[in-house]
């Protein structure tokens, strides 16, 4: 019996093509309007989830009551070589301006696959709805950054509605040379009013501020709140960081593994408006909170991988009038 093609084989075959072929029943590939393939997961009760083979980026992620918890600008363009604004971008192998590549690297705006045999990856078996991408540069992508990779990434739609991604990155040079890059997953959150939002774990950090020519300072005692443009990477942030929705009552845990910093944005007014995919009042709907690898370059030998994990849960907050119990939610 003959196997699944790869997704790429599928979007070039002539239309129209036979439907797709996923490992998981609860997965779905379908076309969006811009003529753009995209998966969906679908969780339990409501939760669903879709991800876009353009940037392997995830765009939307919903709770159980179908409400979405993820931010995408109403003037996203969705159309290469724009990378989609809003939902997860990856950001490889260059995060900003860190680097001789164009901002936040390539891989955001490259047509990724369906990978149908990856590695085999530990999981939780209660993890029904997920699919797994590759990405792997084209000889273009070559002539800018001259390193044979495999990227890797599991998008996962867990039974309490969590939403993981996994990427797995492999230096496949033949030539004995290492690569060394820098990554973010940059998640942008649909937050109710910037200004009823508070980002927890991050007090006290060292962060290099991008606003000031990336000079290193230390953030104070207290929880994060926004009054203004913020752009920082904080250095060798915690695990978990929660950002607390007052408004919402709700509060997002975020989970990193393998990915020491973490970038926080939001452009504020000025910024929003100089943006053509971004509405000019959008900054008040939105939050970045991004674990990434920006302070020290991942090095890869030939035959290594690197793994990098996010999991965002968004649970209720206890918030009502008095403090919400920052330990509670970092730790539990
Ligand atoms: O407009 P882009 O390329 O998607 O970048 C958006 C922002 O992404 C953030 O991660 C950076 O820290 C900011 O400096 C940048 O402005």
């Amino acid at each position: 019996m003959a196997s699944p093609g790869p997704a790429g084989a599928a979007s070039a075959a002539a239309s129209p093509s036979p439907p797709m072929q996923l490992p998981s029943p609860f997965a779905e590939l379908v076309k969006a309007p811009s003529g753009l393939e995209k998966i969906v997961l679908r969780g339990a009760r409501n939760c669903c989830a879709e991800i876009y083979l353009y940037g392997g980026q995830v765009t939307s992620w919903k709770n159980d009551n179908g409400e979405e918890l993820l931010f995408l600008s109403s003037k996203a363009i969705f159309k290469p070589p724009k990378a989609i604004r809003g939902g997860i971008p990856v950001c490889f192998p260059q995060f900003g301006t860190h680097g001789n590549l164009e901002q936040h690297g390539f891989a955001r705006n490259r047509f990724w696959t369906i990978d149908n045999n990856p590695p085999p990856l530990p999981v939780n078996p209660a993890i029904k709805a997920f699919v797994d991408l590759i990405l792997k540069p084209s000889e273009e992508d070559l002539k800018i950054w001259p390193h044979s990779f495999e990227f890797r990434l599991r998008v996962a739609l867990g039974p309490s509605g969590d939403l993981s991604l996994t990427s797995r990155i492999r230096n496949t040079n033949t030539d004995g040379r290492p690569f060394s890059y820098t990554f973010a997953y940059h998640t942008y959150f649909s937050v109710s009013d910037i200004s009823e939002v508070r980002v927890e774990g991050l007090e006290t950090m060292d962060y290099l501020d991008n606003l000031k020519a990336k000079e290193r300072f230390t953030e104070q005692g207290d929880a994060i709140v926004f009054e203004s443009e913020v752009d920082k990477v904080y250095l060798a942030a915690p695990s978990k960081i929660a950002i607390i929705d007052h408004e919402k009552k709700r509060t997002f845990v975020v989970t990193k593994e393998g990915l020491p910093d973490a970038v926080v944005w939001n452009p504020w007014d000025k910024k929003a408006k100089a943006m053509q995919d971004f509405g000019d009042a959008e900054y008040k709907s939105m939050l970045c909170v991004e674990p990434a690898a920006v302070e020290r370059p991942i090095t890869l030998k030939p035959g290594e991988e690197w793994k990098g994990r996010l999991v965002l849960s968004a649970v209720p907050s206890s918030y009502c009038s008095g403090q919400l119990d920052p330990l509670k939610v970092l730790q539990g």
